[in-house]
C-alpha cells in the first residue's frame, strides 16, 4: 500500500496486507537455504522455521557456527549441510555470509544458481559494488533483498516477543516473474515489522552511512567526547557514565522509542527543555560536515573498498580484536560494565 510519512508517500507492505498464511502459500514449494550462520543467519533461519517454512542451513563443517547451528536444533544431513550441498538443494539461496565471505564463496554459489532459483541478500553490498566483489548474477534467476534494519540478534528476540523489526525490500532482477511475491513473502517470513521499498544502491549507501553514523560510529564518538569532558572537569566515572550513557539507554531512549523526541522533550524539566532546545542546533551544525564527508566516502565506494580490504586479510580477526579491546578497556566502557552489574535486575 501507499502510506504517507510526513508529506512523502511511500510503497510499504504491512503484515495485515500480506499475512503469514499468504507468505506460506507463495513459498510452499520452495526450499529456503540460509547460507551462513553468523548474526543474520540464525535470526532469519529460526524465524522462518518457526513460521512454518521449509528451511535448511548451509555452513562450513567444523566451524564454531556449525556447532551453534546444531545446538539451535538444525540436524546435520537433514536440515544442516555444507555450504555447497545447501546451494544444490535450495531453490531460494539466502546469501548471509559476511560481505567479504560472499566474495570468496561466489563462484561456488553461482554454479548452483540454475534458472528459476532466487538469490536473496540482506545487504545491497555484493551487487552494488560488483566491480569490487565480482558478484554478477546470471539473468534467469530472481535477485532480491530483504534487509532487516537491526541486528540478527534483535530480529530473533523481537520475533520471540511477538514484535517485529522493520526491513527494507528490493528487487534487482525479476528473472522468473515471481520476484515480487517471493521477496515480500520472505520479508514477512523472516519476521519483519513492516517492509519499505528501496533498491540495492540506496540500501547499501544508507546502511553504510547509518552504521558509521548515528547507529554506531557517531554515537560512540559523541559519548566519548562528553565523557572525556566530564572526567577532565573532575566528575567521577559513575557520574560521567550515568550522565552520558546509562540515562540515555535506560530512561530517555525508551521514551523516544515510544513517543518520539518531541514527547521526551515535553516530559523533561523546563530547565532541560530550555537547554536542549538551545543546544541541538549547534550539535547538528558541528557534525553535519562530518556526515557529509562520510556520505561522500560511502558514495565513492571508498568505505566498501576499505571493508573488503580489511576483512579479507588473514590476520583480520586478531586486528579486529585489538581494536575492540581498546573500546572494551576504555574507562568509559569499564565503568559501563560495573554500572550494568549494579542494575537491580542483574542482581
Ligand atoms: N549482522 C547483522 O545483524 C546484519 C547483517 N546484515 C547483512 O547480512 C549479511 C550477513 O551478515 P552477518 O550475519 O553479520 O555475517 P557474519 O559476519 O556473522 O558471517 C556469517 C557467516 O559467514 C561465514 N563465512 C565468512 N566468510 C566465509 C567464507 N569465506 N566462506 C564460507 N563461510 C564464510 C561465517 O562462518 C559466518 O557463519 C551481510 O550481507 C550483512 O551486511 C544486514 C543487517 C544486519
Ligand atoms: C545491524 C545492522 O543493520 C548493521 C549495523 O548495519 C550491520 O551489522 O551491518
Ligand atoms: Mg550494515
Ligand atoms: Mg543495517
Amino acid at each position: 500500500m501507499k502510506l504517507k510519512f510526513g508529506s512523502v508517500e511511500e510503497n510499504v507492505v504491512t503484515r495485515e496486507e500480506f499475512p503469514l498464511e499468504k507468505a506460506r502459500e507463495v513459498l510452499k514449494d520452495e526450499v529456503i537455504a540460509v547460507l551462513g550462520y553468523g548474526v543474520q543467519g540464525p535470526g532469519q533461519a529460526l524465524n522462518l522455521k518457526d513460521n512454518g517454512f521449509n528451511v535448511i542451513v548451509g555452513q562450513r563443517k567444523g566451524s564454531k557456527t556449525w556447532d551453534k547451528a546444531v545446538s539451535d536444533g538444525w540436524v546435520p544431513g537433514k536440515t544442516l549441510f555444507e555450504l555447497e550441498e545447501a546451494c544444490e538443494k535450495g531453490t531460494i539461496l539466502q546469501f548471509l555470509l559476511s560481505d567479504a565471505g560472499q566474495i570468496s564463496a561466489w563462484p561456488m554459489v553461482k554454479k548452483h544458481l540454475t534458472p528459476g532459483k532466487a538469490l536473496y541478500f540482506s545487504h545491497g553490498f555484493g551487487v552494488t559494488y560488483k566491480e569490487k566483489t565480482g558478484i554478477i548474477p546470471p539473468p534467469d534467476v530472481d535477485v532480491i533483498l530483504v534487509a532487516p534494519k537491526g541486528s540478527g540478534t534483535s530480529l530473533r528476540r523481537m520475533f520471540v516477543e511477538g514484535r517485529g523489526l522493520n526491513s527494507s525490500y528490493a528487487i534487482f532482477q525479476d528473472g522468473t516473474g515471481k520476484a515480487k511475491d517471493r521477496v515480500i513473502a520472505l520479508g514477512i517470513g523472516v519476521g519483519s515489522g513492516y517492509l519499505f521499498e528501496t533498491d540495492f544502491y540506496r540500501e547499501v549507501t544508507s546502511d553504510l552511512t547509518g552504521e558509521r553514523g548515528t547507529l554506531m560510529g557517531a554515537i560512540q564518538g559523541i559519548f566519548a567526547a562528553q565523557y572525556e569532558v566530564l572526567r577532565a572537569n573532575g566528575h567521577t566515572p559513575s557520574e560521567a557514565f550515568n550522565e552520558t550513557v546509562e540515562e540515555l539507554t535506560q530512561s530517555l531512549m525508551p521514551l523516544v522509542a515510544e513517543n518520539g523526541m518531541d514527547w521526551m522533550y515535553a516530559n523533561c524539566s523546563t530547565t532541560a527543555q530550555r537547554g536542549a532546545l538551545d543546544w541541538w542546533k549547534p550539535f547538528r551544525d558541528a557534525t553535519k560536515p562530518v556526515f557529509e564527508k562520510l556520505y561522500e566516502s560511502v558514495k565513492t565506494g571508498q568505505e566498501a573498498q576499505k571493508s573488503i580490504d580489511s576483512n579479507s586479510k588473514d590476520d583480520y580477526r586478531e586486528k579486529l580484536e585489538v581494536e575492540l579491546k581498546e573500546l572494551r578497556d576504555s574507562e568509559m566502557w569499564q565503568a559501563g560494565a560495573t554500572v550494568r552489574k549494579l542494575r537491580p535486575e542483574n542482581n
